[in-house]
């Protein structure tokens, strides 16, 4: 949501705005309806004012002027309450159009249409080099006896995974490992919930449109989040928080629940895309300054590559394009680890950096050393996502004999193992 001052003033970047991420908006409509409720409010304005100076003349009327008065007041109050419905809908109406209005991207961020057209940063680290074939990480879970997939689906369908042994303490070993080096870099761990209201998924954003992607709970109001992201920017709504208390920093845990429904047929087989997935989430609460922000922006994107550094994958920074960041966003970088059975890149972190578009829409506030009350600005970025971080470091490590190599910094969390598994 942007400031309704900022869309009188700016209609036209507003509409460009949503050309350029193919965000449905009739900006038009919005200042319509706008127009209208600050005329209707008017109306009412006036008609409040006349009704109190009528009130006031009553008890110095003269008998005969008296029930002319009273009659008068009676009719000024049936009309306010006439106008009632036609306010409440415009209002509603309002609110709506306002929640669907996009951030305006950063002057940075490349024009296009979807993710072919995000913009590669750079690289790092070499894809290793085999003198082997190398397997994908489904024969080396079933290698292993890592993973049970024909019973876990019996159990839960598709889209579904179980990790057992070794892999599933591989899987633990790679979330406390961010979690320890996010701790370090001066993120609170939170572990958190992802049953949460309908109006959390409105305050991240993901309201409205997003809807698809969400488990329902029959018969209850609670729905299952997709990301930490959501339950977090929303657990200091409606709130005014001090300014010396920010920049909140959290790492927060929790489980993630998406229907991938549109996805059918993408990424069917193994870890990549599931249902219910483990993701620590950096999430940021800070000032409402720019230029703070997208040093906040550099650190959490950093973060993440330090563990992808400390996992010894190798990875590229893309910067998505207007079409393929989302309508909250003023910049958007993904991380892509080498996956080297699909011979390219796959997504394993989002950072974004949203200004004070989610903290409109959620009532994120603090009051400045200034004295004023300003919206504060959110940003988050992936800390680590699991299982899908799996398939890279599965792949990457292996050796001839399908054993994975343990790099350094993950040993200790490992009982000191530098290999995992059993050779062919
Ligand atoms: N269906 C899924 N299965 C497994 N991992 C997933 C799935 N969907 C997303 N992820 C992982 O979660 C990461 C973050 O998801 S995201 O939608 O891109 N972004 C967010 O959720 C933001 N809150 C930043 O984390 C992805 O980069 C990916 O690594």
């Amino acid at each position: 949501m942007l400031d309704l001052k900022f869309i009188r003033e700016n209609p036209g970047e507003v509409r460009r705005a949503a050309e350029v991420k193919r965000v449905p908006l009739d900006v038009s409509e919005l200042l319509r309806v706008d127009r209208e409720l600050l005329a209707l409010k008017q109306r009412v304005e006036a008609m409040q004012a006349e009704r109190n100076v009528n009130a006031k003349l009553v008890p110095r009327a003269t008998p005969d002027e008296r029930g002319g008065l009273i009659q008068k007041g009676k009719d000024l109050g049936e009309s306010l309450k006439a106008l009632e419905p036609e306010l409440r809908a415009h209002e509603d109406a309002l609110k709506q159009l306002l929640l669907q209005v996009p951030q305006i991207p950063h002057r940075s961020v490349p024009l296009g249409r979807d993710d072919s057209e995000n913009v590669e940063l750079r690289k790092e680290g070499a894809p290793p080099t085999f003198d082997f074939a190398p397997k994908d990480h489904v024969a080396l879970l079933e290698q292993h006896g890592w993973a049970d997939p024909e019973r876990v689906a019996q159990v839960s369908g598709s889209r579904s995974y179980l990790l057992k042994g070794e892999g599933a303490r591989l899987e633990w070993a790679i979330l406390t490992l961010a979690l320890d080096m996010l701790q370090e870099r001066g993120f609170e761990m939170l572990s958190t919930t992802a049953l949460v209201r309908p109006e959390t998924f409105v305050g991240s954003g993901h309201f409205p449109g997003g809807e698809d992607q969400v488990y329902k709970i029959e018969g209850d109001e609670l729905m299952l989040a997709g990301t930490a992201e959501v339950p977090v920017n929303s657990l200091y709504a409606g709130e005014i928080l001090p300014e010396s208390g920010l920049p909140l920093r959290y790492a927060a845990y929790s489980s993630a629940f998406r229907s991938e429904a549109g996805s059918a047929g993408r990424d069917v087989r193994g870890l990549i895309r599931v249902h219910e997935f483990k993701k620590v989430e950096q999430y940021v609460l800070m000032q409402a300054n720019e230029e703070a922000a997208l040093d906040m922006f550099a650190a959490i994107l950093g973060n993440a590559e330090a563990i992808l550094q400390a996992l010894e994958l190798p990875y590229r920074v893309v910067q998505n394009c207007t079409g393929d960041m989302g309508a909250g966003k003023v910049l958007m970088y993904d991380i892509e680890a080498w996956v080297p059975s699909e011979g390219l890149y796959r997504e394993t972190h989002s950072c974004s950096y949203l200004g004070d578009w989610q903290a409109r829409r959620t009532g994120l506030r603090y009051k400045g050393e200034d004295g004023k009350i300003h919206f504060a600005y959110t940003l988050n970025n992936t800390g680590i996502a699991a299982p899908r971080i799996l398939v890279p470091f599965l792949e990457n490590h292996q050796q001839a004999d399908g054993r994975i190599r343990v790099p350094a910094a993950l040993r200790p969390y490992l009982g000191g193992k530098d290999v995992l598994g059993q050779a062919t």
